[in-house]
């Protein structure tokens, strides 16, 4: 997807503007240690001058005044670099939390078209990186300036020359800078796609490994792994080098500062040695390394700044930065425990070049009713599903829970009043009891026992190692299709919504395992408002509403059991 800069850039300014009071803290710390830098120099030409110029009257008081000025600026710099740390924290939680409510938001649809790899690696390494972006790129980027000509002009005021050879070797370094930034920016964002090419591959491969080594491809894909890898090590290896170089321009330009000085300086001092013009020499000379160092923190976090721009275009195409996040809301639904729905004229396109996967769509389903949708493949029956979860929203037409349009609900309040058990249930590494209680993770020990024998999980449990503390794999390897599904409708059973959706529950199951899913579900069906889409002859034991769909349009409607 092509990335509207002027969206990210924005977005970022935003960022950097809702951490404005750390920041402003880090950057008026940071300005506190350029005057202690100031002080100290003043304070150590001082003191060398009278050394040098054998005139020790105020020697003492100079020593005093450069060991407390040193010692107060590294508790000052203390100071800074924790704030800076906090201030990177406070973002990076503030931003994971948008982030994950923009998953949210999308729901499964953002996996159609987002590699898995690619979500997770944004939720973890790109916000990390951005820990870097508020707590040096910001407060460098606003300090080095103020910073570097107050050194500059404090210079000038003392020692006119050097003042102008330093303000001149200063001015040259913005030009390098932009020049290795532009360099910089290019190289990270190849990185990125670097690591992010390896990423998928790696995730892809380790979830078909199965495959991979039946067709016997397994040293083709080692191969082209370790390419990937060496293809990251490489651009890895070039923006660590465009880094060294920019900073070694900053070096030069600063050696070019001093070399000059002191050869100004020493045609001065040759000519009188006084103390005064001594303690102007060194206060100079001792001056030029700090008026690059704010320059020098502003290169380094350089990078810092490419990640944020590398991250927001990430972020853009996750789910685009200008889409309005809904908050979260208490309940708005007069009844939540007793939900109808209606469906008014739905049409939904998943894609505009082809004909709509539901067309005009028209049902009112009771509250404690049942609906089956039946139709071929393609029908458009999980569309509908999708839709109902809010996971995607209508091309035209409306869903109605009582009398509340769908639209104006959260997320999170849609998905208080739903429970949906799909084909294949998603199962986590870890406990049976732990897949369990994911909904429902205060539940009590009584409503934990009650789940497990409604979804009829105590007729396998004496069969497993360690019962309900048996471990099973990611996917759920270690249980069968039927076993995983009692999790689910145990999970369901646990979270107790007014709405159960049921996308093919039972189409990858034996015909008696079928039978007792079933027969769980029809139990844990009991006065919910229940949506059931199913190819399986099974589902005539269920009562209520049939709605046919063929592709797309519905071909029949009945409130009546067929
Ligand atoms: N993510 C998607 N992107 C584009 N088209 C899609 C997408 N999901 C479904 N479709 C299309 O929408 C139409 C309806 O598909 P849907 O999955 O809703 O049918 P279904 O009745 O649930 O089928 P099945 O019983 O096989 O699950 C189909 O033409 C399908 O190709």
């Amino acid at each position: 997807m092509m990335v509207d800069k002027k969206i990210t850039k924005e977005w970022i300014k935003a960022q950097g503007k809702a951490n404005l009071v750390p920041t402003s803290a880090i950057i008026s710390l940071g300005f506190i240690s350029t005057i202690l830098g100031l002080v100290q120099a003043w304070g150590l030409a001082e003191t060398l001058s009278a050394v040098l110029s054998n005139h020790p009257s105020h020697l003492l008081s100079s020593i005093f005044i450069f060991i407390s000025a040193s010692v107060c600026r590294v508790v000052f710099n203390i100071f800074q670099e924790n704030i800076s740390f906090k201030a990177g924290k406070i973002a990076r939680r503030r931003l994971r939390s948008e982030v994950i409510s923009r998953i949210i938001q999308e729901g499964p649809s953002l996996l159609r078209r987002q590699h898995s790899s690619l979500i997770t690696t944004m939720i973890v390494d790109r916000i990390e990186m951005l820990d870097g972006y508020f707590g040096r790129w910001v407060p460098a980027s606003a300090l080095w300036l103020i910073s570097q000509w107050t050194v500059v002009l404090a210079v000038f005021y003392i020692n006119h020359k050097a003042g102008i050879i330093l303000a001149l070797c200063c001015a040259s370094l913005p030009v390098f800078q932009a020049v290795f930034g532009i360099a910089i920016a290019v190289a990270s964002r190849r990185q990125f796609l670097a690591m992010t090419r390896l990423q998928t591959r790696f995730l892809d491969r380790v979830k078909g490994i199965a495959t991979i080594v039946l067709s016997g491809s397994t040293e083709k894909e080692a191969s082209a792994l370790s390419e990937s890898a060496e293809d990251l090590r490489l651009r890895t290896m070039k923006v660590l080098k465009i880094a060294f170089v920019a900073s070694a321009t900053t070096d030069v330009a600063m050696v070019i500062a001093l070399v000059l000085i002191v050869i100004t300086q020493a045609h001065t001092l040759h000519n009188s040695i006084s103390e005064n013009t001594l303690f102007q020499a060194l206060f100079a000379i001792l001056l030029v390394p700090e008026a690059f160092s704010s320059f020098r923190a502003l290169s380094a976090a350089y990078q810092d700044r490419a990640h944020a721009s590398a991250a927001a275009e990430a972020m853009h195409d996750l789910s685009p930065l200008t889409s309005h996040i809904p908050e979260r809301s208490s309940s708005s639904l007069l009844d939540p425990k007793k939900i109808s729905i209606t469906a008014q004229n739905l049409t939904f396109s998943w894609d505009n070049k082809r004909s709509p996967a539901l067309f005009e769509i028209n049902f009112y389903l009771p509250a404690g009713q049942t609906l089956i949708l039946e139709g071929p493949s393609g029908a458009g029956k999980s569309t509908l599903i999708e839709l109902l979860l809010g996971f995607i929203s209508p091309t035209e037409g409306k869903i109605f829970f009582n009398d509340q349009d769908m639209a104006s609900l959260s997320p999170q309040e849609i998905s208080s009043y739903i429970s949906w058990i799909g084909q294949k249930p998603i199962i986590f590494a870890g406990t049976i009891r732990e897949n369990i209680l994911f909904a429902k993770p205060d539940a009590s020990e009584e409503e934990l026992q009650a789940a497990i024998s409604a979804a009829a999980i105590n007729d396998y449990l004496p069969n497993l190692s360690n019962g309900l503390e048996t471990r099973i794999g990611e996917g759920g390897f270690g249980v069968s299709g039927g076993q995983a599904q009692r999790i689910a409708i145990a999970r369901t059973y646990l979270k107790n919504t007014p709405i159960l959706l049921l996308d093919e529950p039972t189409s990858h199951l034996d015909p008696a395992t079928e039978q007792d899913i079933l027969e769980s579900l029809k139990k844990l069906s009991k006065g919910k408002t229940v949506v059931l889409s199913s190819h399986s002859s099974l589902v005539k034991t269920f009562q209520g509403q049939h709605l046919v769909l063929n592709k797309g349009h519905i071909s029949s409607y009945s409130e009546e059991t067929l």
